[in-house]
């Protein structure tokens, strides 16, 4: 992140973070280690980054602080099947250990790898699953850009790639809320990665201006580093030199040459990614981002061979360290749900690409656009067109002015509303503005349907996340009934909401193509 190398933090083997017990470590960054970690209790494998504050100069230190503040707030605050999950922020406290007392310790859901890792493995060769990647990584940049928040960081080494295909946005050390239209960050960034405007805006006494538009120049760099096989946009044989090409670039002094791997369709995302003005990029924010991904290619499931592929590259990057024990004390802690588990028996459903919305399915025509954007908002295939309309119609029967009140098993009553019959509460917490007027409304149909969309695209993760994939779309519907935990808790359907799943998998039956 451009504070320059601090050495790795020397954590021992078999040492106690909360309930985490530390393995073996995975890699260190400029301010803090990375190791592998699992569950006392339960053998939940995690990965635990240990933040330093010592080793720096002053000045560092004061940006150092705002820095883990901010890494520790966003991690705990994301909450979305693209970016990693974090489960929990310790302050080791172990006056036997002076040089480990007094870090924080993030614990978080545990990658098979990084991007970066993965480029480097095979350099020149595109990356076999790199439409799935990158629609993963702009899923993750929608989410974050809708919760107006900037992430500030994005490049290949915080690009996480987890067990079963999952893709995930990681690093919040230069993640900001917006006011406005930006915000403002430390001086710091990966240069490889920075748009133009960051060098040539001064930076004031709150820091450098950062906007959506900072990610948006980023996701160019990426997209084009996965569908090159590791290549850069800009050439130059250092970081340096690639930043003095790419502000030539932008000052008008040297044309844009993509390399000729690049895909066509790509070509022209990544050259509006990589426009020179910031004004102009920002048109393209993180959702209209991940729509123009999705409209490029349908995510792929990841091949077996990649599989495969990934666990020799974990294999080779394992490196052994000294037994040792230790123990930390817990301060904070965040509630987590590491139940896993999946289902058996469940009726078969139509493959998720057959669940385009049927030309003449009873689909009411001005829902069609809306229902369609949702889907496309979102990275996992199950979140299909036809799954959310099935849901639509099993809820309300599309009647936009649907009203209910149902009650709990604690007898409280619930009021829902509207097409997607949001409960208002929930709807707050997860409000997407589906027609982009710049309001949302859970009784306004292109805002509840694009929140439904996003709020089906959260839980498909989470339940992927819980090895829980078998009939995926019954999950959904039971989810959005219930909640994703209750589901999880009981590794199904819930009794209570079969009838309904039923019905919702009779109309998806009807509705796909
Ligand atoms: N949740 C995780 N699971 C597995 N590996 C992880 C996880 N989080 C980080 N890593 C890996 O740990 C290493 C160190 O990560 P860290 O975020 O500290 O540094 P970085 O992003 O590589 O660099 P910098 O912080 O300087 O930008 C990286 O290789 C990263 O891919």
């Amino acid at each position: 992140m451009g504070l320059g190398s601090t050495p790795p933090i020397d954590v021992p083997d078999g040492y106690r973070v909360g309930p985490w017990r530390i393995n073996t470590p995975i890699g260190s960054g400029s301010w803090g280690s990375v190791y592998a970690a699992e569950h006392v209790e339960d053998g939940t494998r995690a990965a635990v980054k240990f933040l330093r504050t010592d080793l720096l100069t002053p000045g560092q230190r004061g940006d150092m602080s705002e820095l883990v503040a901010r890494e520790v707030k966003f991690s705990l605050e994301a909450d979305h099947p693209h970016l990693v999950r974090t489960h929990a922020a310790h302050t080791v406290r172990d006056r036997d250990r002076p040089e480990l007392d007094g870090l924080i310790a993030l614990a978080m859901d545990r990658a098979e790898h990084s991007l970066q890792e993965l480029l480097a493995a095979e350099p020149g060769r595109a990356l076999p699953s790199a439409e799935r990647v990158l629609a993963g990584v702009a899923a993750g940049l929608a989410h974050l850009h809708g919760r107006g928040w900037v992430h500030g960081d994005l490049k290949p080494a915080n690009v996480l790639l987890a067990e079963g295909g999952a893709v995930w946005l990681a690093d919040f050390g230069l993640t900001t809320e917006l006011e406005g239209t930006h915000a403002y960050v430390p001086p710091l960034g990966t240069l490889d990665h920075v748009p133009p405007e960051w060098w040539s805006e001064r930076t004031g006494a709150r820091g450098t201006k950062v906007r959506p538009a900072a990610d948006v120049w980023a996701f160019g760099v990426v997209a084009h580093q996965v569908l090159s096989g590791g290549l850069h946009p800009f050439p130059g044989a250092t970081a340096r030199a690639r930043a003095l090409a790419a502000q030539a670039y932008a000052r008008g002094g040297a044309p844009l040459r993509l390399d000729a791997s690049v895909p066509p369709g790509w070509r022209a995302l990544i050259a509006d990614c990589l426009h020179p003005e910031h004004a102009v990029r920002s048109r393209l924010n993180g959702e209209q981002l991940a729509l123009r991904v999705r409209e490029l290619g349908a995510p792929e499931r990841p091949s077996r061979s990649a599989r495969r592929r990934t666990a020799v590259l974990l294999a080779t990057a394992a490196t052994a360290l000294a037994a040792a024990t230790g123990s930390a004390l817990l301060l904070t802690a965040a509630p987590d749900s590491p139940s896993t588990g999946g289902r058996s028996g469940a009726q078969a459903v139509p493959p998720a690409s057959a669940q385009a919305l049927a030309e003449h399915a009873a689909v009411p025509r001005e829902l069609r656009p809306h229902i369609t954007n949702a889907s496309m908002r979102c990275a996992d295939e199950a979140v299909s067109p036809a799954l959310i309309a099935a849901i639509l119609k099993a809820e309300s029967g599309f009647d936009v002015h649907a009203h209910r009140v149902r009650h709990g098993k604690d007898g409280i009553a619930v009021r829902e509303h509207g097409v997607a019959m949001w409960t208002p509460e929930v709807f707050r917490d997860w409000a997407k503005d589906g027609d982009g007027d710049g309001r949302t409304d859970h009784m306004n149909p292109p805002d509840a349907i694009a929140t439904l969309g996003s709020y089906l695209c959260y839980l498909a993760g989470s339940f992927r996340d819980h090895g829980m994939t078998e009939d995926l779309p019954s999950l959904l519907a039971a989810a959005y009934r219930t909640s994703g935990k209750v589901v999880r808790a009981e590794r199904g359907v819930p009794e209570r909401t079969r009838a309904h799943t039923e019905r919702m998998r009779k109309f998806l039956a009807e509705y796909a193509s």
